[in-house]
């Protein structure tokens, strides 16, 4: 499903974010990615849905070899991943119900399955009721999970999430959590980007640390295993 080998990321200002990456993640993993700040974990994640390009090596997203791939092809890669942001992006002038819409309106779904599947995933982040807010009638934890509801809409086969839990108060990241493992349990592929040794060292999961810009550990119910 995921594949790296021999990945590097050496950005413009000559900054080598990553640095021989080698790891495979199955269908249906969810995987925590820690490690130390600037280590390069959102660099690792950007690589996954094509937002920053390797440098060197071969990645493959879902049988597809994301060195060879033309532009236009992107837009079609990106169907097949969810994206989480800390800070939601959600668009601020759209109520949570368009929000969630607007993703399909995107990749030009067919109207007629939009209300309902817009509703289906409302109702499994638990916020059908508030789908006429605007993102600024929200809580944080509401927008994070509005933006899941968008991640999730087109049905991707992976969900990646960076630090998703970053701007919320920790009661509500357990609910993120929640939501995370349910979308896991119907059989998506979760990456996790995080600082939290509370989520990581609970819910236990594989975990990927990264340090200067190498994977150091690589542990199927691993811990955070850093002083904070
Ligand atoms: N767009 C960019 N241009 C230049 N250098 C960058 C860029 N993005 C990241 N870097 C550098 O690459 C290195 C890795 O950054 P990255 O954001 O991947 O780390 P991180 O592990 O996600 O950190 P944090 O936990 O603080 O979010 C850092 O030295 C950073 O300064």
């Amino acid at each position: 499903m995921i594949s790296m080998k021999n990945v590097y990321k050496t950005y413009g200002n000559g900054v080598t974010a990553l640095n021989g990456i080698n790891v495979e993640i199955d269908k249906g993993e969810f995987v925590y990615v820690v490690g130390p700040s600037g280590a390069g974990k959102s660099t690792f994640i950007k690589l996954i849905y094509r937002e920053e390009k390797a440098t060197a090596g071969d990645i493959v997203i879902n049988e597809k070899e994301l060195s060879t791939i033309k532009e236009k092809q992107v837009p079609m890669l990106r169907r097949d991943i969810g994206v989480v942001f800390q800070d939601f992006k959600l668009l601020p002038k759209l109520t949570a119900y368009e929000n969630v819409a607007f993703a399909m309106e995107v990749i030009e779904a067919p109207p007629s399955t939009m209300r309902t599947r817009v509703l289906e995933v409302l109702d499994l982040v638990g916020l059908k009721n508030k789908s006429r807010f605007l993102p600024d009638e929200l809580s944080g934890g509401e927008q994070q999970r509005i933006s899941i509801a968008r991640a999730i809409v087109n049905r991707p086969k992976i969900v990646i999430a960076d630090e998703p839990t970053g701007n919320i108060d920790p009661d509500t990241s357990w609910e993120i959590m929640q939501i995370f493992e349910e979308i896991n349990r119907r059989g998506t592929t979760l990456i996790m980007a995080t600082h939290s040794r509370e989520i990581v060292d609970t819910i236990r999961k594989r975990v990927i640390a990264i340090e200067n810009g190498t994977i150091a550990r690589d542990e199927a119910l691993g811990e955070y295993g850093y002083e904070i």
